[in-house]
């Protein structure tokens, strides 16, 4: 670690000439599987004035969530849905462009750049940047990290599983999803990582089938954790989609495992996540010393979907569903 020997202004100077050490600052018992972080991290990206920031862009806390009513979810208006919709299919655009620069060599620092500089292009805020201090503007979690992975020097490898979350900030409205992709040549694959990856992907695609007005949110639990269990799968706890809409977070809370006790059902005019996280050996979950990289207890390998939902007079709109002009790619 001669990394911390010299100060940390020699050290941004060697950094400035590309001849600074990568290093991992954390001692091996902070990890549970093979993955690693690589530091440093690079320079905070920032974001134009001219683009409409989030509350917290500057002081990192979102307050606006904390004073929400937890039992009153909001109904949009016909106005609202749209700036809904429009900003889900900017997510879903920004989403496509950084996943088709996944291959093996490719840092996930550099998926960071392209997806702010995506979000920019759409006058988009990246909303995890600085979000609750998330130094990033996207979440790239690798193996058996399930969710808010930072990007930092790690160069991807073949073999490897990756999630990209992006959520972008549009005309005062948030929306969400994210992806697993794998790394390298698919038909390579292991089978237990198609098998994490195909299984939490129809997780997702199960849940959203029971969404219309009057489902209660507590069935969508159950519909996740019963098809995650028939594949030899484990439903992450920790984590549940969420309402999204002026805010990042929102309440409903709702959570992808078994028997929960999710206040509530699906109205008209209602938009949340659905987001579950699957893992192929214990659900339980513990966070790296950076406070922010989540991964399995048992350093097994997971993965998650997730989509922006609008609950209709009649069912469900995936907002963020893949379009014409935004396909979805690679194939997943
Ligand atoms: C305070 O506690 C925490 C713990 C972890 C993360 C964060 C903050 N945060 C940063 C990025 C991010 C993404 C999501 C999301 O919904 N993805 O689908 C959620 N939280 C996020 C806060
Ligand atoms: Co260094
Ligand atoms: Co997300
Ligand atoms: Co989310």
């Amino acid at each position: 670690q001669d990394c911390f020997k010299k100060n940390w202004n020699e050290h941004k100077a060697l950094h400035k000439t590309g001849t600074a050490e990568l290093y991992n600052p954390y001692p091996t018992y902070a990890f549970t599987g093979s993955t690693r972080p690589v530091h440093p991290l690079s320079a905070r990206r920032t974001v134009p004035k001219s683009i409409p920031h989030p509350e917290y862009a500057k002081s990192g806390i979102p307050s606006g969530e904390r004073y929400l009513n937890r039992s009153k979810v909001d109904l949009l208006d016909a106005k609202g849905q749209e700036a809904m919709r429009k900003v889900s299919r900017l997510a879903r655009e920004v989403l496509d462009i950084v996943a088709a620069e996944i291959r093996p060599g490719v840092t996930t620092d550099y998926l960071d750049e392209v997806c702010h500089k995506a979000c920019l292009e759409r006058d988009s805020y990246p909303s995890p940047l600085n979000y609750n201090f998330f130094p990033k503007s996207i979440c790239t979690s690798v193996n058996e990290v399930i969710c808010h992975g930072i990007p930092d020097q790690r160069k991807l490898e073949d073999g490897d599983i990756i999630n990209l979350d992006v959520t972008l900030y549009h005309e005062g409205y948030h929306s969400d999803l994210n992806a697993a992709y794998y790394v390298g040549d698919k038909a390579k694959a292991d089978p237990d990582s198609v098998r994490v990856v195909e299984t939490a992907r129809e997780c997702l695609d199960e849940a959203i089938k029971l969404v219309k007005p009057g489902t209660p949110l507590r069935e969508i639990g159950n519909a996740v954790e019963k098809y995650a269990k028939s594949k030899g799968c484990s439903v992450v706890r920790t984590w549940g989609g969420h309402g999204i809409n002026s805010t990042f977070h929102a309440s409903p809370f709702v959570p992808h495992y078994a028997k929960n006790k999710a206040v509530g059902v699906c109205k008209p005019g209602m938009t949340f996540t659905i987001e579950p996280a699957i893992a192929l050996g214990k659900y339980r979950d513990i966070t790296w010393p950076d406070n922010w990289t989540n991964t399995t207890i048992d350093g097994k390998r997971a993965a998650q979907f997730e989509h922006t939902l609008l609950v209709t007079e009649t069912g469900v709109e995936v907002l963020t569903a893949p379009t014409e002009k935004s396909p979805g790619g690679p194939v997943p």
